[in-house]
């Protein structure tokens, strides 16, 4: 059985080697004669993957290392008898270190105590769920948007002019489809209060960048966190200029995210083609990278906030390393942005952090059950 995979899928021998030879390509160069005869098909979220790509060819099965699918026409797959599977949750806790990052550097810039502002999350699913887990663990207020959830669930949702109107902290966290492609433009932008912060993770077409570059250079009083952008890999320089924090699409880019992706894929091909797995994730995951963390009781809470996310991960250093790529020509900003994907430093989840507390601490011991690390 071949194999065609995109060269930016971690762990493709040890877990597919065993079927067939693996060819690998750059995601964005996987066109119809790289997937020649292959049977399966492995991408990430710069491959379209759609008739024009498969139409006539022997591929079977197509897996995505990633959370969206808004790269496949699954459609298509239906009609052609194309069986596929994503990775539904893989890095959804990279993206929440990441908001939580971003709020850190924006709370500092701005100076506007984090449990002070309302927070608005739109799209409750694998990472927005996860993400007010955390925020309301911390003893935030927190009003959810997700049409879909509310139809299916009733319960404690708002609609989203209650968010723009009523919250200070807005988190994008929705698929992109029909209904969420400039979810956010000029008429929504215009509805949020003075001093909001907008942060943006899910797809970059869920905000019309337009409208926003338009909105900020109108002087609106918004601080934007970007990781995700219109057209890329060539953001937008005024926009990402305008910006707090930008970055080039590495929210969910943790270690253990990417390798959950992989495990996932062929967790799924392995029960497309009725196989045994043979390969657990477990036994390939590197340790933990730090030990265990010791707190004293007396230890300031929202510093040790602070100090405990960013012992992980600081999306200010990703924000550095997008931004010096700005000044390059278009070609040349293409390309920076793919290669900061494609060499991406590893990094770990916060909630893989183990803490102990010397002494009896009830308010550290919320924020870090918040956090979900683990309370020695
Ligand atoms: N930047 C990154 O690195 C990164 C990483 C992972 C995921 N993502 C993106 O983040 C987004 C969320 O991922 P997920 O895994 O949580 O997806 P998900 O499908 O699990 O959840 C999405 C949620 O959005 C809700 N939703 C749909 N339409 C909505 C609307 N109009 N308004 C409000 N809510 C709506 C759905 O009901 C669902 O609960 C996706 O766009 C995904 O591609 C980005
Ligand atoms: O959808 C996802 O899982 C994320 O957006 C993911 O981080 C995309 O990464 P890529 O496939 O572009 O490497």
């Amino acid at each position: 059985m071949q194999i065609v995979a995109d060269e930016n899928i971690p762990l493709l021998d040890e877990f597919f080697a065993g079927f067939g030879p693996v060819s690998r390509y750059p995601g964005r160069s996987i066109d119809r004669a790289a997937v020649g005869d292959a049977e399966v098909l492995l991408v990430r979220s710069v491959t379209r993957v759609d008739r024009a790509l498969l139409a006539g060819s022997q591929v079977r099965f197509v897996g995505t290392c990633t959370i969206g699918t808004d790269h496949l026409d699954l459609d298509y797959f239906k009609e052609a008898g194309i069986a596929w599977s994503s990775a539904p949750g893989c890095n959804a806790r990279g993206v929440v270190d990441y908001v939580l990052g971003c709020l850190l550097s924006l709370a500092e810039k701005t100076g506007k105590p984090l449990a002070e502002r309302r927070y608005g999350v739109v799209g409750a699913g694998q990472v927005g769920a996860r993400l007010v887990q955390v925020l309301r663990g911390l003893g935030w207020q927190v009003l959810v948007c997700d049409p879909p959830r509310q139809v299916l669930e009733g319960g404690d949702f708002v609609d989203l002019p209650t968010i723009l109107r009523e919250c200070d902290v807005i988190s994008l966290h929705t698929p992109l489809d029909d209904d969420t492609r400039h979810l956010l433009g000029a008429a929504e932008l215009a509805q949020l209060s003075a001093g909001s912060w907008l942060i943006n993770a899910s797809r970059g077409a869920v905000v019309d960048n337009q409208a926003l570059l338009a909105h900020l250079r109108g002087g609106a009083e918004l601080q934007v966190a970007l990781d995700v952008w219109e057209g890329e890999p060539l953001a937008s320089r005024d926009l990402a200029q305008l910006c707090h924090i930008a970055t080039p699409h590495i929210a969910g880019y943790s270690l253990d995210g990417k390798l959950r992706g992989t495990a996932q894929i062929y967790q799924a091909f392995c029960a497309a083609s009725d196989l045994v797995e043979q390969v657990q994730l477990a036994d390939l995951l590197p340790p933990a990278w730090l030990g265990s963390i010791d707190l004293q009781s007396a230890t300031n809470p929202d510093w040790a906030l602070a100090m405990l996310c960013r012992a992980v991960y600081d999306p200010r250093r990703d924000d550095a390393d997008f931004r010096r790529t700005l000044l390059g020509d278009e070609a040349q900003r293409r390309a920076a942005f793919d290669a900061l994907r494609k060499h991406y430093p590893p990094r770990r989840e916060i909630d893989g952090l183990h803490v102990r507390i010397q002494g009896d601490a009830p308010e550290l011991a919320k924020r870090v059950r918040a956090l979900g690390s683990t309370l020695l």
